[in-house]
């Protein structure tokens, strides 16, 4: 972990040259557990457009300051800014909730899109960020590293890239729908077994590729679905609940 803190002009990333031809892209901010801020998602396309045409670098590795690799999406942005688009009337409120959820998505596609191999090495929790590691070419961990495809705690479905991408990496479509269906941890061990953290170099075209759609195609369809479920007060309430790490058990939802 870098000890200077986030690298201007970025607020949220620490990025810097370990080595020749390696730029390290760190996730930085620890004291929330590098939970993803509103500054973050400009600021990662931001930093990868510089690493595109950063002639000095060949390989991009991302890691987390602290001990936790992410604790997904910042529940204060959620409350403030994510949940309430401005809008006249549902429709318009819908259309600026789907712009808000694919500028979100570009934070990741653009790591998937990047010329140059992205290494992901994660530690302790990586709650919501498994779209960010999804969109890497190679992903290490700890041992100490689990992951949570946590969406369904907080209302939601999965949005950002996580139901696109998780499928074609690791091969079974069964486990994605265990894992985003009842958002359980998956620990070191099972993530290395299922292929999760395995090397899966996508640019080569060798992972598996079992869904019936493109991750764009899918991508789009969430950006629709969600532009008018994320509107739900069942979402807010969940934020609330996890904020308080009280289970989901609790909440009284609306009746479908
Ligand atoms: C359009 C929608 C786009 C994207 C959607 C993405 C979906 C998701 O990301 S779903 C996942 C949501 N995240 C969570 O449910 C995780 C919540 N956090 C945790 O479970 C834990 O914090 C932990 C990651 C397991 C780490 O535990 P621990 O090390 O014990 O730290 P804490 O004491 O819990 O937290 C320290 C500090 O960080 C703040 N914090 C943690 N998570 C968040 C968060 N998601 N948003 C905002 N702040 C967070 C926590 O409040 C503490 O702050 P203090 O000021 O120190 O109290």
């Amino acid at each position: 972990s870098s000890p200077g803190g986030p690298t201007p002009p970025f607020t949220t990333l620490s990025v810097s040259p370990p080595a020749t031809v390696v730029t390290h892209v760190e996730l930085h901010r620890p004291e929330k557990r590098n939970a993803t801020y509103k500054a973050f998602w400009g600021e990662m396309v931001e930093c990868f457009t510089q690493i595109a045409v950063d002639l000095d670098c060949r390989v991009v590795v991302v890691s987390d300051a602290g001990e936790v690799f992410t604790a997904g999406v910042d529940f204060m942005d959620m409350a403030s800014e994510v949940l309430k688009p401005e809008g006249d009337g549902m429709a318009r409120t819908s259309w600026n909730m789907r712009r808000i959820i694919a500028m979100y998505q570009e934070t990741f596609t653009v790591i998937e899109k990047c010329l140059k191999p992205v290494v992901v090495a994660v530690q302790g929790a990586c709650v919501g960020g498994v779209d960010l590691i999804t969109a890497c070419d190679i992903r290490l961990c700890t041992q100490d590293a689990w992951f949570q495809v946590k969406e369904v705690d907080i209302g939601l479905a999965a949005d950002v890239g996580t139901l696109q991408r998780l499928p074609k990496v690791i091969g079974s479509r069964s486990l994605v729908n265990e894992l985003a269906l009842t958002a359980r941890k998956m620990y070191a061990d099972e993530a290395k077994e299922s292929g999760l953290v395995r090397y899966g170099y996508n640019a080569c075209g060798f992972v598996p590729r079992i869904s019936d759609h493109s991750v764009a195609e899918g991508l789009n369809y969430m950006a629709t679905w969600n532009m008018s479920m994320l509107q739900m007060e069942d979402v807010m309430k969940s934020a609330v609940a996890s904020m308080e790490k009280k289970s989901p058990k609790t909440i009284t939802f609306s009746r479908l």
